[in-house]
């Protein structure tokens, strides 16, 4: 394994090491120097051995690729750095590569489209990067049936641009370009969750890869029922494995027709509370919300500023509404009374494509927004999930915290699944303000599981969310977990130091 010997003299000029979150910058000499020299040995057996079946081209240890792909969009962990990238071109070249790394014993971490948000791409003890990209194949399109299997380098976008020809669509929406297998390996949802699901309830299907190149279907190979009682749901287990069981080759998903009419609106709200309850009774009413997506006062200020745009700087929900004109027009009218119910303003409407977008541009661009307004700045972005009828309090209590600490920390959720995000954003050369953020985000989390709920409702345990697995499944479900684990790997091989460590 991987050792490294972290010393003040490592760092160039900036150190700030707190609790689980660790910043630097180090140089590769430095780096190289302190690794374990048996993996160095074996890597450089198993890149000969590699480069014989994907050749040159389809193999990299250069130092920008590497370091490239042992980050997402989360936290930077410079200490994580993969050994080697690999870029197989089908199920047999991934199988090929799992087997040759296997008999190595070294570790394998797939890479989808990085945009991850909780360093679930890097090498916590080096290893092989395995970059699904090149396999970018829709191969399966049964649109009477509705279903579609894709390779893992096709994406959400580009899936729904080959979908809309044929008046369908996948409405699984993180907002990110992501790709459907790291969508799979995430369990991934976002802002349509509420009407559509998350990714849990729309694959049907998923190819793996296992870590000693074994290949298998969870559900047998090429089913895709929409239902089945035959035994235990493998495919479910690996929805949300990220990448600790195996490599998803390919996944089968739900599609679903294009409404004829799709109609947005923004609302105001006087408090946080007011907006969600409005989204609570929306939820009782039965009407099928396709989007209702809260963002706080100090997120529209923000989104206001950088997009130019002049929403009323206060709690608002924007919302959307799918189905045949008739029927959008009766669930918009319902909404607006139950809004005006709870003393949101009049709806800003939004029905032309093009508006459409924009508007949800902007809602989906408010993680770059944040980050752009501090400029130097990063951000914990938490991702608590809890019983919707704990939502406002929780909401509450959160900026309430937020705001005696100091932090800039906008909020916004996913409300209609009762899930919520705030961005606690700290200056890197600050090392008491990354303590605060990590205080904040802890304490917050902490009420979340009191209340019944989750510490991540879709970004994925990777390694900022570790220490709450146990706390929120308890020590016999880890146990269990980590059974499973042994029983697909066991070597422990496939994205080793994610979601638990090995002991
Ligand atoms: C601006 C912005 C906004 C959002 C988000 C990101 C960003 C940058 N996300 C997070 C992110 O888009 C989501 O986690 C995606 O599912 C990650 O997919 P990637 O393909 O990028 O996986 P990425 O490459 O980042 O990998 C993520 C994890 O999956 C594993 N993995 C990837 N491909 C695999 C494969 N083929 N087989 C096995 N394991 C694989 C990796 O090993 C890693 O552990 C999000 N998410 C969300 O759910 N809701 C949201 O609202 C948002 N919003
Ligand atoms: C407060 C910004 C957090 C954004 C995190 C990305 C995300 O999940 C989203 O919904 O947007
Ligand atoms: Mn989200």
């Amino acid at each position: 394994m991987q050792c490294f010997f972290i010393s003040r003299f490592v760092f160039n000029n900036s150190l700030c090491q707190t609790g689980s979150l660790r910043y630097f910058h180090y140089s590769r000499f430095v780096l190289q120097s302190t690794r374990n020299h048996q993996l160095v040995d074996k890597i450089k057996v198993l890149k000969q051995n590699l480069i014989k079946v994907l050749g040159k081209d389809g193999i990299s240890d250069s130092e920008t690729i590497c370091r490239q792909h042992s980050r997402d969009e989360g936290v930077e962990r410079n200490d994580h750095i993969v050994d080697l990238v690999v870029w197989p071109k089908s199920t047999e070249e991934c199988s090929i590569i799992a087997s040759i790394c296997y008999e190595k014993k070294v570790p394998m971490i797939p890479f989808g489209t990085g945009t991850g948000l909780e360093s679930g791409v890097c090498g916590v003890h080096g290893g092989v990067s395995v970059d699904m990209s090149k396999m970018n194949k829709i191969v399966d399109f049964n649109p009477e049936d509705f279903d579609v299997t894709v390779q893992p380098g096709v994406t959400r976008k580009g899936l729904n641009h080959f979908l809309k020809d044929h008046g369908l669509w996948f409405p699984v929406d993180p907002g990110a370009d992501a790709s459907l297998c790291g969508m799979t390996a995430t369990s991934a949802s976002g802002t349509n969750a509420v009407r559509y699901g998350t990714m849990r309830e729309n694959v049907l299907n998923t190819e793996i890869v296992l870590a000693d190149g074994r290949v298998f279907w969870t559900a047998g190979k090429n089913r895709r029922s929409k239902k089945s009682s035959a035994g235990f749901n493998l495919t479910n287990l690996f929805v949300g494995s990220e990448g600790s069981l195996g490599f998803i080759t390919k996944t089968t998903l739900k599609i679903y027709g294009i409404p004829e009419m799709m109609a947005s609106a923004v609302c105001a709200f006087p408090t946080v509370k007011a907006a969600v309850d409005m989204c609570v009774q929306v939820l009782q009413s039965n009407i099928p919300i396709a989007r209702i997506e809260l963002m706080d006062d100090v997120a529209m200020e923000m989104c206001n500023n950088h997009n130019k745009l002049n929403y009323e700087v206060a709690p608002t929900l924007f919302l959307e509404f799918h189905g045949t004109e008739e029927s959008v027009k009766s669930q918009a009218k319902f909404a607006a009374e139950i809004a005006d119910y709870n003393g949101g303003s009049q709806f800003h409407w939004a029905y032309e494509t093009e508006e459409r977008n924009r508007l949800w541009k902007a809602r989906h661009d408010i993680y770059w927004t944040v980050l752009q307004s501090n400029p130097g700045c990063r951000a914990i972005v938490t991702d608590v999930c809890v019983p919707i009828t704990c939502l406002p309090d929780l909401i509450a209590q959160t900026k309430s915290d937020i705001q005696k600490s100091g932090i800039i920390g906008p909020c916004l959720g996913h409300v209609g699944d009762g899930n919520f995000h705030s961005f606690l954003v700290f200056n890197p050369s600050e090392p008491e303000e990354l303590k605060k953020a990590e205080q904040l985000a802890s304490r917050l989390t902490k009420r979340a599981l009191d209340l019944n709920g989750t510490c991540t409702g879709e970004h994925g345990i990777g390694i900022g969310k570790m220490a709450y697995l146990e706390k929120e499944i308890g020590p016999v479900g880890l146990e269990m977990m980590k059974s499973i684990k042994r029983t697909f790997d066991p070597h422990w091989l496939m994205n080793p130091g994610k979601i638990f460590s090995s002991e």
